[in-house]
């Protein structure tokens, strides 16, 4: 029978490689309970043999142990705000304003849904996960990084070739079916129900005891860069191609779009699908694609003359 170390490596591989195919790829590759059972011999085997610990192996979704409280995190690059539209005519201003001022009189976006979950920044190093924090306000987060080890959408390896550093930038969320399912659970066990899904993200992820995230069904999607060191792409959709191809989950909705009419049919497009989305969404992320034109307009306190949410109009709430 094959040594420990190399029976543990390969249990590793072959849950990662699951965890992507099933968070990121939504093509899981093998049935829920083979993942199980491929975990549990994880986790024996880990346990007669501490030396071959790793923080980063599958087996630590579980939560570590509870911190009292949460250190601080410097953003190297500050967490961006984004500049709101309500009506087709602000979006039309901001695809004018940047044609004026790129000269671009057809420029294209990367535009996304607008998720209503909680901004959070990953670190990799050397394509291992090791730091994750909250937006704060911009420059000052709160290290989570244990609540964050616990969502299974979050690779604790990067695969491919790595940079040596790399921050991504997303949104942790609580998908719409887990959110009923937990307030289920939560009426039926006399447990504080949630409000909304992004209420139950933000509590789950800023729980002191990692373990009780652990229970907390969390999902994330990656939308931007933060510190790195590799050579950048031209666009910003090749980047979230990139992110995909190194592991990160990116939104299957993320697409591109050309002049005022490409922004406001995506937006029309993604109105319409928005109640049978699986996750809570409050607008689209317009953002212009070319890194070139994007350092051209600049930044207007800490939000982008390049980018733009446009929102939906506010949901009437679900009457319960
Ligand atoms: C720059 C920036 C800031 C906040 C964002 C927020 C979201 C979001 N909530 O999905 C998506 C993005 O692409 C964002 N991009």
């Amino acid at each position: 029978s094959p040594k420990p170390a190399d029976r543990i490596a390969k249990l590793r591989r072959q849950l990662e490689d699951a965890n992507y195919r099933y968070h990121v790829l939504d093509d899981p590759s093998i049935p829920d309970g083979e993942y199980d059972r491929l975990l549990r011999e994880l986790e024996a085997l880990e346990a007669e043999h501490p030396e071959l610990a790793d923080p980063n192996s599958p087996s630590q979704r579980v939560g570590d142990k509870p911190s009292s409280k949460f250190a601080e995190v410097k953003h190297a690059v500050p967490m961006l705000s984004l500049a709101n539209a309500f009506a087709d005519e602000e979006v039309a201003d901001f695809v004018a304003r940047i044609s004026r001022e790129t000269g671009d009189d057809a420029p294209e976006f990367s535009v996304e849904p607008k998720l209503d979950g909680l901004a959070i920044s990953l670190r990799y190093e050397d394509g291992k996960f090791v730091r994750g924090a909250t937006r704060g306000d911009g420059v000052t987060g709160e290290d989570v990084t244990p609540n964050l080890r616990t969502v299974r959408a979050i690779p604790l390896q990067l695969r491919g070739k790595p940079p040596k550093v790399l921050e991504v930038r997303g949104e942790v969320y609580m998908p719409k079916a887990a959110f009923e399912k937990y307030n289920a659970w939560a009426a039926e066990h006399g447990a504080k129900t949630l409000a909304n899904p992004r209420n139950g993200a933000a509590g789950s992820l800023r729980q002191l005891d990692p373990r009780i995230t652990a229970q907390r069904p969390l999902s994330f999607y990656a939308y931007a860069l933060g510190e790195t060191d590799a050579k950048l792409p031209k666009t910003h959709t090749e980047t979230l191609a990139w992110l995909r191809e190194l592991g990160l989950p990116v939104s299957s909705l993320a697409d591109a779009a050309t002049g005022t009419e490409g922004l406001l049919a995506y937006y029309r497009r993604v109105g319409e699908e928005r109640n049978a989305l699986p996750f809570d969404i409050d607008g689209v992320v317009y953002k212009l694609n070319r890194y070139d034109q994007q350092r051209a307009m600049g930044f207007v306190s800490r939000a982008p003359r390049w980018a733009l949410a446009h929102k939906f109009p506010a949901q009437e709430e679900a009457t319960v």
